[in-house]
């Protein structure tokens, strides 16, 4: 099942900067992994703004939970998920 996800983050000003630069190091190395195993097909910056559209493939709501919910940037963020399938028009044949 494909999603499109929309993660705004705020990092409180007050967390400490050593604090706030673990936690981004390990939210990337979540990210690749996730992106490495076809999982996380896309992930996009929106200009401007410290906030990403992505793309998730995974096997169901549960599943999309679990991988959100377990991001080390999640309680700093604000999710949007938009659920997608494919476009009768689509020439993809990879979208589903
Ligand atoms: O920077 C972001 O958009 C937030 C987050 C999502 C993946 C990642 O590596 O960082």
């Amino acid at each position: 099942m494909l999603f499109h996800v929309r993660m705004d983050v705020n990092i409180p000003r007050d967390l400490p900067a050593d604090e706030a630069a673990e936690i981004i190091a390990r939210e990337k190395a979540y990210s690749q992994a996730l992106q490495a195993s076809g999982k996380w097909r896309h992930i996009w910056r929106i200009a401007g703004e410290y906030a990403n559209f992505s793309i998730l493939d995974v096997r169901d709501n549960a599943e999309l939970h679990e991988i959100l919910s377990g991001l080390p940037l999640f309680p700093f963020m604000r999710i949007e998920v938009t659920p997608l399938l494919r476009h009768p028009s689509s020439i993809r044949e990879d979208d589903r």
